[in-house]
């Protein structure tokens, strides 16, 4: 890679069902940046883009808007060319942003969106993902959870997770739908929005997809882990799980932990075949590793089938080594990888 890390430009994705709050909170961060230059490549259906219209002011924004299709199927490459062409104008001093924000078509996976970062070499060395926010409506969010596969991997991606219109339900139905995020993704903080009204220091520049970002699981998470897998032994093959867990969303995350350190080769081994197979299902899997004879974390993430790895800080003295794996994916076998990580262990 020829460019530091600083210098490279950060690229913030922005992604909700239809009807969330996105372009509400985008117009709250163009507002709040007034003056800093953000270049916003817009998704939307339709050849009418309306938001457009509601964004664009005299200001210093560049919009560029990819129409008639998703993000992430059909305008996929028009995502690339425009990543490409914005990045030669900047070069040539014809354009002057500082960070770029694709806000998605409800509908979208954010993973493509994601991968293109990866993939591409003159994307990959330009621009910097820095994280996958996601807007979740109180209101309208469970049943949208229900209905639509796409939107649990929405909150699957996610490094950010605010909850709009809280403002619309109770506190107890706020409650459930936070809950319900959390199992399906314990990593990403979740918090509530109300029109826009973010702080935006923890939606822009937190490096979510930076390795050594801190892995944050949520420790309510973990509890109502140890309390699910209870019921896992109990239920038989003819339970239907209804009883324990109203919501069995097909994208959940489950989290290994182990104080005993991996053999290198056998983890790399698992790793790259669990990868291998169930790649398009993994969303985001990230963590600290605790490899045998080391005496610094290694850290862990990935994208589907794209994985990465580095050393991180040293144990310190008195701090005992422990591995602690999150993995967030559609319809995961759990047991496959819960078993074959622990055989992976020395
Ligand atoms: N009550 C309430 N309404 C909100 C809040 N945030 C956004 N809205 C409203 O929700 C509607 C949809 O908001 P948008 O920001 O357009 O949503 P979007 O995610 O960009 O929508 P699409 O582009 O269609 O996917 C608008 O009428 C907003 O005013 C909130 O916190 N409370």
């Amino acid at each position: 890679m020829s460019t530091a890390i600083e210098n490279m430009v950060p690229v913030t994705v922005l992604t909700g069902f239809l009807g969330a709050g996105k372009t509400t909170l985008l117009k709250r961060i163009l507002s709040e940046y007034h003056g800093r230059r953000i270049a916003v490549i817009e998704n939307e259906f339709g050849p009418e883009n309306i938001d457009n219209e509601l964004l664009v002011q005299d200001r210093e924004e560049e919009i560029i808007e990819l129409s008639n299709g998703c993000v992430c199927c059909t305008v996929r490459g028009d995502l690339l060319r425009t990543l490409n062409e914005l990045r030669v104008k900047r070069q040539q001093g014809e354009l002057n942003f500082e960070r770029v924000i694709i806000e998605t078509t409800g509908m979208a996976n954010p993973g493509p969106v994601c991968q293109t970062f990866f993939m591409d070499d003159d994307i990959a060395e330009y621009y910097r993902l820095d994280a996958v926010v996601t807007v979740v409506d109180a209101k309208h969010g469970m049943t949208t959870l229900d209905k639509q596969a796409e939107s649990q991997k929405q909150i699957g991606f996610a490094d950010r997770i605010l909850i709009s219109k809280k403002d619309l339900v109770s506190d107890e139905e706020y409650e459930a739908l936070r809950k319900r995020i959390l199992r399906i993704n314990p990593r990403a903080p979740i918090s509530s929005v109300h029109f826009g009204e973010a702080d935006l220091n923890e939606i822009i520049d937190i490096s979510g997809f930076n390795l050594n970002a801190i892995l944050d699981i949520d420790p309510e998470f973990l509890a109502e882990e140890t309390h699910d897998h209870h019921h896992d032994h109990e239920c038989d093959e003819h339970c239907d799980h209804e009883h324990h867990a109203p919501h069995q969303d097909s994208v959940s995350a489950f989290v290994f932990k182990s104080r005993r350190p991996f053999d290198p080769e056998r983890l790399e081994d698992f790793l790259g075949g669990v990868v291998q197979v169930f790649g398009p299902d993994l969303l985001r899997y990230k963590g600290i590793i605790y490899l045998k004879g080391a005496n610094r974390r290694m850290l862990f993430q990935g994208v589907h089938m794209m994985m990465g790895a580095e050393p991180g800080k040293p144990w310190l003295g008195k701090e005992k080594p422990e591995t602690k794996l999150v993995f967030i994916g559609h319809n995961l076998p759990k047991e496959v990888f819960m078993q074959g990580l622990e055989q992976c262990l020395v």
